[in-house]
């Protein structure tokens, strides 16, 4: 097993102008995101988002409503210490099951993650919030990967925890790190995986203009995905 946790060269890594030319912030202290935005050539400076932007799980929501909102609020935690800026704040959450699977805490809660994801499919959402502090206005959009993770003995669940590959990752696995157990269902987004869709992310800088809320406006609910 390969244990670097670089990430593979992926589709659709191009770039979108941000609009009028503003200062791209990302709000996110995921080396992967930053990553990804590098090689399809944004630049861009980096200001993680509040730890306690992802607190507050809701019993009844769904992934999708889930990273959505994450995503807005991790946007949201930032945005006052910029002046002119285009903020990019993502979430990422697996999905099996009706279990919503978020990093884990420990090495037994990464175990138990990787149970319940052997020899079933799954799926990833990533949330994305891009929000012009010059206009307050905001779009928020979400992005689902189906996947299928390979049946795992507990000899595989054991060797890929001592790698440590797996903290700090959604699902405890991450799709980039360099063995075959998983698989991407129906020509779905890598990037989308790993943290950030970046084919949505280029087409949701190219129609800003015409898809964002004002901000007032969503009295900081986050709209509800059709993904
Ligand atoms: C499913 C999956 C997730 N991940 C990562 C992407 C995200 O970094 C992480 C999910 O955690 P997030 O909470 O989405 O992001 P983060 O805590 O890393 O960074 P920040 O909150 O500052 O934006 O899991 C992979 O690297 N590979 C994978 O295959």
């Amino acid at each position: 097993m390969a244990i670097s946790d670089d990430l593979p060269l992926m589709r659709g890594l191009s770039r979108a102008p941000i609009p009028d030319a503003m200062p791209l912030v990302l709000a996110s202290g995921s080396p992967r995101r930053a990553q990804l935005l590098r090689a399809a050539g944004y630049e861009f400076t980096i200001d993680p988002a509040s730890d306690d932007a992802e607190c507050g799980v809701c019993s009844r929501e769904t992934a999708p409503e889930l990273v959505a909102r994450y995503a807005y609020r991790k946007a949201e935690s930032v945005v006052r210490r910029h002046g002119r800026a285009m903020i990019l704040a993502a979430d990422t959450v697996a999905s099996c099951g009706g279990q919503i699977l978020g990093k884990p805490h420990n090495e037994e809660h990464a175990a138990e993650m990787l149970r319940t994801l052997s020899g079933r499919r799954h799926d990833v959402y990533t949330g994305v919030c891009l929000w012009s502090t010059g206009e307050s206005r905001c779009i928020v959009d979400v992005v689902r990967t189906e996947l299928q993770m390979q049946s795992l003995s507990e000899t595989m669940i054991r060797e890929y925890l001592d790698t440590l590959l797996w903290e700090g990752k959604a699902g405890a696995f991450g799709f980039q790190d360099g063995n075959d157990w998983i698989e991407i269902v129906g020509g779905g987004s890598e990037s989308n995986v790993v943290g950030l869709p970046m084919e949505r992310l280029k087409e949701l800088l190219e129609n800003f203009h015409s898809v964002a809320e004002t901000i007032d406006a969503r009295q900081s609910e986050t709209p509800t995905s059709n993904e």
